[in-house]
């Protein structure tokens, strides 16, 4: 098997009497598309932050093969930067990093942005102010400063939030694309499973201090979920989708429902 791009072994998270993880072990291949899931509050961020290093486990081990690229949520407040062009801010993900000053710097830094806005097909916003770009067009830039680093995993916290469909189709477009071009592998937290169903190897799912990992259908089922949130939950497919129904929790995973006494349910994507 090949090396894992990010493991984590006997890890545990504790903020004083809460524990968010225990135990947990996780190896992620190359190319992986792994999901993150939960309800709020159960650790999904914080998984993504212990992996960037800004939060350190309680115990045990994690470690990183190669860099990690951040896409993070799209802000509606974000539009407010017109004086920012989209160049701009994909520039911001080459910076940080030691491009030195001076003409070969300039260089470097120039062609790392315009090969990032190539590979996500942004080239023709690259001087529209970001401002006056829509959510999925702002979050293709972002995409793109996360690909300046050339990342071996990149880390995705709830980057479809806020995105109308076909934005959310668009970004998980390239992240797949990007990930069978690349192996690059991705873990992305959500809270709406349905959107990238088709694309997801494994689920890690976290509630209550605890966690369960393995593909769609090895978590996603009425018995493991049950198990997991102690109370009863059932899990059903509906025209392709995921619907979980039962647990005040749970309809924070994929998209929740409402089964009248026929069994036949109704609802909204949460
Ligand atoms: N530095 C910290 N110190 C203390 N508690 C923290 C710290 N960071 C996070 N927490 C707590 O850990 C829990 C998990 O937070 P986290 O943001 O990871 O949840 P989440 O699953 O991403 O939630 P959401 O779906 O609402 O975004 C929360 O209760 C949060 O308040």
């Amino acid at each position: 098997m090949t090396d894992p791009v990010l493991r984590f072994a006997g890890s545990e998270l504790s903020f004083g009497e809460r524990t968010l993880w225990r135990d947990l072990d996780l190896d992620v291949a190359p190319g992986e598309f792994v999901a993150v899931l939960g309800p709020n509050g159960s650790g999904k961020t914080t998984l993504l932050r212990t992996v960037l290093g800004q939060v350190t486990a309680t115990a045990g081990t994690m470690t990183v093969d190669g860099r990690v690229g951040y896409v993070p949520q799209q802000h509606a407040d974000d539009s407010d930067t017109m004086m920012l062009r989209g160049r701009d801010l994909v520039g911001f993900g080459v910076d940080g990093t030691s491009w030195g000053l001076g003409l070969r710097g300039l260089r470097s830094r120039r062609a790392a942005v315009d090969a990032a806005l190539a590979e996500v097909d942004a080239t023709r916003y690259a001087t529209s102010p970001v401002g006056l770009l829509s959510g999925g067009e702002q979050q293709r830039l972002r995409i793109a400063q996360a690909l300046t680093r050339d990342p071996a995993i990149l880390l995705c916290d709830e980057p479809l939030a806020s995105l109308d469909l076909a934005s959310q189709q668009l970004v998980v477009d390239l992240l797949d694309a990007r990930r069978r071009r690349a192996d690059t592998a991705i873990l992305f937290v959500t809270h709406e499973l349905n959107p990238i169903l088709p694309f997801v190897d494994r689920v890690v799912y976290l509630a209550g201090g605890q966690f369960r990992v393995g593909t769609v259908d090895e978590v996603m089922n009425s018995a493991t979920l049950t198990e997991l949130y102690g109370s009863p939950i059932d899990v059903l497919r509906v025209g392709g989708r995921l619907v979980v129904v039962g647990g005040e929790d749970a309809h924070h995973c994929v998209e929740h429902g409402y089964a009248d006494a026929t069994g036949h349910v109704t609802g909204a994507a949460s």
